[in-house]
């Protein structure tokens, strides 16, 4: 009978705790849930903290180079170093006014060096430039034509160091002419009439390479180019050493030294009909009374290179009927050409 009461007992002391038990676990459970939801807000936030930092360690560069091309914008680089005449270079940047380029330009111009631009502005801005513009240090070139004089048609320059004028004449060439393609510039050769003499001479063959290489610039690339086979120039200017048959008959006349004429002097040229009566005319002119002397004929002397007028007058007559024509210009009435109200020359 005892051990009814004693079971019940029992049986009444687990179910309190039980119940103890399931109370504490059911206070411990939110509260250890709370503590992990705590510590992972802990843990989070420190992550956060440190992705936080390490972006701030990667922007602060990006930032500062920001801020120094906010301060280079106001500055207008108005503050380039300055180089003495024996440090400060000269230098030409071509394809300036690109990316890439004009970073160049402002690098060369704040070292202080003189820098000389060339472009198109197929590609680049002028825009990226404008900084620059005012400062003396700094050149803008935008071509349209270039006039590739190149290579002196005195003899004693050209004959002086053959290899020279070779290379003058077709390496030169070339790069002017791969310029002339990159700027869109339009070329001029200035020819000789050498190419029409002795095929081994010193300057006629290497002028005429040079023409070809127009010729095939024009072919294969449309580079535009102008080629003028210049006679026998002369003026003010030229050097009295030049040695070419003008400057030697003046010099000679005004010193009253005999007129070297080399040969019979019957050779002519485009100046005058022959050199033996060029010589008399120097003479007259000058009112000299220096001989002319005859020595032995000159090395490959072309005996005829004369001016054909006629030749010239057709064909420049064709293109100015060419540019009236294309230009719309209203021709001139034929009445009033012959009342003389216009000239025609
Ligand atoms: O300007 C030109 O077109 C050319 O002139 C000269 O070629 P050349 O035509 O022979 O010209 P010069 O040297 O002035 O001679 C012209 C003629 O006068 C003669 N001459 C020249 C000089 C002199 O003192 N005496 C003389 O009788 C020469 O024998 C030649 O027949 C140069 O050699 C070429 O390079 C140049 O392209």
């Amino acid at each position: 009978m005892l051990s009814q009461p004693l079971l019940l007992l029992a049986s009444a002391v687990s179910c309190r705790r039980m119940k103890l038990l399931l109370g504490i676990t059911l206070l411990a459970y939110p509260a250890s849930a709370w503590d992990n939801l705590v510590n992972m807000r802990s843990i989070q936030e420190n992550g956060e903290l440190r992705i936080e930092s390490r972006i701030e360690e990667s922007i602060e560069p990006v930032r500062e180079k920001i801020r120094d091309l906010k301060k280079s914008f106001t500055q207008k680089y108005s503050s380039v170093k300055f180089l003495s005449e024996k440090d400060r270079k000269i230098i030409l940047v071509t394809g300036d006014t690109g990316f890439v380029s004009s970073h160049l330009t402002d690098k060369l111009m704040m070292d202080g060096h003189k820098v000389t631009v060339m472009d198109n502005f197929f590609k680049g801005r002028k825009r990226n430039m404008e900084h620059w513009t005012s400062q003396e240090n700094f050149e803008l070139i935008n071509l349209d034509q270039i006039y590739h004089l190149v290579s002196s048609a005195s003899p004693p320059n050209y004959t002086y160091n053959p290899i020279k004028t070779l290379k003058t004449n077709t390496m030169r060439t070339l790069n002017m002419l791969g310029l002339a393609e990159r700027a869109g510039a339009r070329l001029f050769l200035a020819s000789t009439s050498e190419v029409y003499g002795d095929p081994e001479g010193l300057l006629g063959p290497r002028k005429r390479v040079a023409e070809i290489m127009c010729y095939t610039c024009v072919k294969q690339k449309g580079v535009e180019v102008r080629v003028a086979r210049i006679f026998n120039t002369f003026g003010p200017r030229m050097h009295m050493n030049d040695d070419r048959v003008v400057s030697n008959f003046i010099l000679q006349a005004l010193q009253g030294e005999p007129l070297m004429v080399y040969g019979s002097g019957s050779q002519t040229r485009a100046l005058q009909n022959t050199i033996l009566e060029f010589a008399q005319l120097i003479r007259k002119l000058i009112a000299s009374g220096s001989e002319i002397q005859f020595l032995s004929e000159a090395q490959d002397d072309p005996q005829r290179r004369k001016r054909s007028l006629n030749k010239a007058i057709f064909y420049f007559w064709k293109e100015l009927e060419y540019q009236v024509n294309n230009q719309h210009i209203p021709k001139p009435k034929l009445a009033r050409i012959r009342k003389g109200w216009i000239h025609r020359n």
